[in-house]
This record gives C-alpha cells, sequence and structure tokens, in this order.
C-alpha cells in the first residue's frame, strides 16, 4: 500500500490545534504532531492518507484553507506544507495507534474495528468505526460536542435526519440511544458509501438509510430532530430548509461552526423563528442546540426534552 504523508512546519509558537482543525476539515481522520528534526524552532503536524482516500483536491483545500487564516487573526508566516510518499506496508498498521477509543459519556464509547473494547457498564452502548473511511470518529470537536448535544435532547425522539453524515456516526449513535426512524444524507458519494459500512458494523443499526444528496433538497417529511455538522457557510444555505423538515417541539443541533460564526448563525435562526437553548464550545468550534422560540416559551421554562 502506498501513503500519501502530507506534512505542516509551523513555527514553535503557532497553535498545532489550528492545523489539525485544518487537516480534519479538508477530509483527515487524524494527525500527529512532531518536532521538525532538521529545524529546531519548527514543529510538523502530519497526516496520512492511503493511495485510495487521497487526491490533489485535499492538498489544494488544505493550502486554500491555511492561506484564510490570516482573515481569522492567525499569521501563517513560517507555515510550510509539503508532501510526501511511504511506502512502508508495516504503516498501514502502524497509523492505527493515533486511534483509540473515545469517551463521549459515562455511556457512550466510540470504537475503532480493531479495537478490542471491554464496556466498563452493562448500559455502556459502543459505536464500533472503522476511521480509515470518513470525518466523523468521534476526536473531532465538532463530532464530540453533536454526541454530547445528541445525548442531551434526544429523549423520546422517534425520527432524526443526520444531514452532512460523513462516517454515519451520528445516526449510529441516535439509533443505539434508542431513534427508530433515522436517515443520513450526504453528498459526498464516499461519505455515503463509509456511512453504509460503518451502519453494517453495529447490530441493530442495519435499516438506517443512507442517501447521496445535498443537504434536504427533495426530502418532504419531517422529523422529532435534525442535526447537521457542516460548515458554517452551508449550515447557513442549510437554515431555511430547517422549519419545514421539523415536528412540532422538535431540536436542531448544528454543529462545523467556528466561533467566530456563531453570533452570525444564530441571527439567521432567529430570522426563522429559532433560538438557541445550549452552546457548547470546544476548541475554537460552537456546537448549538436549537428550537423553536415559541415552543419554548409555550412551555414555561422547560428547556430540554
Ligand atoms: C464535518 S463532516 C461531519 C460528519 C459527521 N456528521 C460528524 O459529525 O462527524 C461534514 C460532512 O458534510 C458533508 N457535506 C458538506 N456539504 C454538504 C451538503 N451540501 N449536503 C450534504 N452533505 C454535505 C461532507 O461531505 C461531510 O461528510
Amino acid at each position: 500500500m502506498l501513503w500519501k504523508k502530507i506534512s505542516v512546519a509551523i513555527p514553535n509558537d503557532f497553535d498545532p490545534e489550528i492545523i489539525s482543525d485544518v487537516f480534519m476539515r479538508v477530509g483527515a481522520n487524524g494527525t500527529e504532531m512532531v518536532d521538525d528534526e532538521n529545524d529546531s524552532v519548527k514543529t510538523k503536524i502530519n497526516s496520512y492518507f492511503d493511495e485510495n482516500s487521497y487526491n490533489e483536491t485535499i492538498l489544494n483545500n488544505l493550502q486554500a484553507q491555511i492561506k484564510k487564516l490570516p482573515e481569522f487573526g492567525f499569521d501563517i508566516t513560517g507555515v510550510e506544507v509539503s508532501v510526501s510518499e511511504l511506502d512502508d506496508s508495516s504503516w498501514e498498521n502502524e497509523w492505527k495507534q493515533y486511534y483509540h477509543p473515545v469517551k463521549i459519556s459515562r455511556y457512550l464509547t466510540v470504537v475503532p474495528n480493531w479495537v478490542d473494547y471491554q464496556p466498563k457498564y452493562q448500559d455502556e452502548h459502543i459505536i464500533v468505526m472503522d476511521p480509515g473511511k470518513s470525518f466523523g470518529t468521534g476526536t473531532h470537536p465538532t463530532t464530540y460536542s453533536c454526541m454530547q448535544a445528541l445525548e442531551l435532547i434526544l429523549g423520546d425522539a422517534d425520527s432524526l435526519y443526520d444531514v452532512g453524515t460523513g462516517s454515519g456516526i451520528l445516526s449510529i449513535q441516535a439509533r443505539l440511544l434508542g431513534v427508530k426512524d433515522i436517515k443520513a444524507y450526504d453528498l459526498d458519494p464516499e461519505a455515503v458509501r463509509a456511512a453504509k459500512e460503518n451502519i453494517q458494523l453495529n447490530p441493530g443499526c442495519e435499516d438506517i438509510e443512507v442517501f447521496e444528496n445535498s443537504l434536504l433538497d427533495g426530502v418532504d417529511g419531517k422529523v422529532d430532530v435534525i442535526v447537521a455538522n457542516m460548515l458554517a457557510d452551508v449550515i447557513q444555505k442549510f437554515i431555511p430548509d430547517i422549519d419545514g423538515h421539523l415536528n412540532a417541539n422538535g431540536f436542531v443541533v448544528l454543529s462545523g461552526i467556528i466561533n467566530e460564526k456563531e453570533a452570525l448563525i444564530t441571527e439567521q435562526m432567529a430570522e426563522q423563528d429559532f433560538m438557541v437553548l445550549e452552546a457548547f464550545h470546544l476548541k475554537g468550534w460552537s456546537t448549538l442546540i436549537c428550537r423553536r422560540k415559541e415552543e419554548y416559551e409555550a412551555e414555561d421554562g422547560a428547556i430540554l426534552r
């Protein structure tokens, strides 16, 4: 197996999390951080892609997103991107050391499919994922916060749309927590394939339907919960569609929003008569739990389901 290694060298005073986030946004499943052997003032953030998952778009998107960082106040002087190839068959197993079980809550753990994980509690739910596939292993702050938000609001919800499903992780979680009718959407055919495969790894999830579709375009039904973890500019396009797809007393979880864009999204939701009940902030990302303002006020102070 041939591997592409993308490295971003950063000055030692540059926050490595910023580059890790950019990697995750362009489709990486994980990163490693190593001191640059040839340069005492630089650190390298590396990510590895197998020959099937790598394409030039990943590199181009990474470079474009790094170029945009000054717009958010980051000085990118000295930040350098390079690509190299590895042909090391042992690497195929070595990279797995970067992926480990992730505890989302006391009773919910995401486990890579090669790890033999023993649940600690009788009621612990285990989500089995193949992290080599698509975005969403529980390690990214947006996925992690979405999962915590879902755990809070699912209550006795019966139906859910997972928009921008990626690896399918949020749909799988919703099913393990008891949601019966789940439909997942992604415009990326690779994500659709990955989600379907991950769904099959989790007993009881087999009937979750995954569609290649942009947002909820052409979808007619309504559900109790909508979750969408996508970048803020995509969320902005999606917001006008939410009300028509949400049952009475429904909840919406929006994520993938950099902190700087949270106010914009909150404002746009308010224009649709939705309010933000809770906002999670993790490593520069915002995740919002929203519901219709009128319904919240009619409930005399009850916040969550
Ligand atoms: C940040 S990942 C989220 C994956 C997963 N839901 C999670 O929480 O980890 C965003 C996903 O949204 C998908 N996406 C982006 N724009 C979309 C659109 N207009 N319609 C549907 N999916 C979209 C991407 O292909 C990607 O899989």
